[in-house]
């Protein structure tokens, strides 16, 4: 598994007003998306491309276009819905797929709500958008699920990941022979005994779109 921290000035302010207490869910949904966009430059560095052949004004040449299949993209709802617009910005002729999985707050484990994926992902390139990884249970569970229906190429963007997580991931998914890349915006000093990450940016999903059933 490779870990990618996207070290970048523009990143870095983003995501320190993200984090700050003060910073209302208007705020939040726009700099979330920002964000996104310019991790998902980064994410996107090896996507599948072919040749094409074009006539500019002046002459013919071969540039390249995004391969066959398409990438599809995955939102893990619901807080990863708030990154979909942002990816959806350099990869508009992606296809969207979703799974809804919400972690129990007590046992910290992730169970599965929803999905409305393609059943055959055999030979799919796939980018995973969840805004925080933090046990690791939930991303873990997500790229198996894409893998077994054949997905051969995963990435997870994250906005923020956490130590402990990351090393969870690996443990878990060392026998998948496909290769798994996190990008994200920060590596956090560690989980606290809530599971939350530390120094984080709070429930992620609350700060997007409100305190779920509150
Ligand atoms: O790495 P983990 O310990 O599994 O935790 C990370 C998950 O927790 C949050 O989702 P949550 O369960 O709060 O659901 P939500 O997106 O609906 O708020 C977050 O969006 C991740 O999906
Ligand atoms: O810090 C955390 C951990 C899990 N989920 C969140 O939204 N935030
Ligand atoms: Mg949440």
């Amino acid at each position: 598994m490779r870990i990618q921290v996207v070290d970048h000035p523009l990143v870095a302010h983003k995501l320190t007003v993200l984090r700050d207490e003060t910073t209302d869910s208007p705020t939040f949904r726009s700099l979330a998306d920002e964000l996104v966009t310019l991790l998902a430059y980064e994410a996107t560095r090896d996507v599948r491309v072919e040749d094409s052949d074009i006539v500019t004004p002046v002459a013919p040449t071969t540039g390249v276009k995004l391969a066959s299949p398409r990438p599809l993209v995955v939102p893990i709802l619901r807080a990863g819905l708030g990154m979909l617009d942002g990816m959806m910005r350099l990869l508009p002729t992606a296809e969207v797929g979703f799974l809804g999985m919400v972690r129990n707050e007590a046992t910290l484990e992730a169970s599965t709500y929803a999905e409305r994926l393609p059943d055959d992902l055999s030979g799919r390139q796939c980018y995973v958008l969840d805004p925080m990884l933090a046990t690791g249970g939930t991303l873990a569970a997500a790229i198996r699920f894409l893998v077994d229906r054949g997905a051969n190429d995963i990435t997870a963007v994250c906005l923020l990941a956490a130590p402990e997580g990351c090393t969870r991931l690996e443990k878990e998914l060392e026998d998948l022979q496909v290769p798994v890349t996190v990008v994200t915006a920060a590596m956090d000093e560690k989980l606290n005994d809530k599971g939350y990450i530390v120094p984080g940016l709070g429930d992620a999903g609350d700060r997007l779109y409100g305190v779920a059933g509150g």
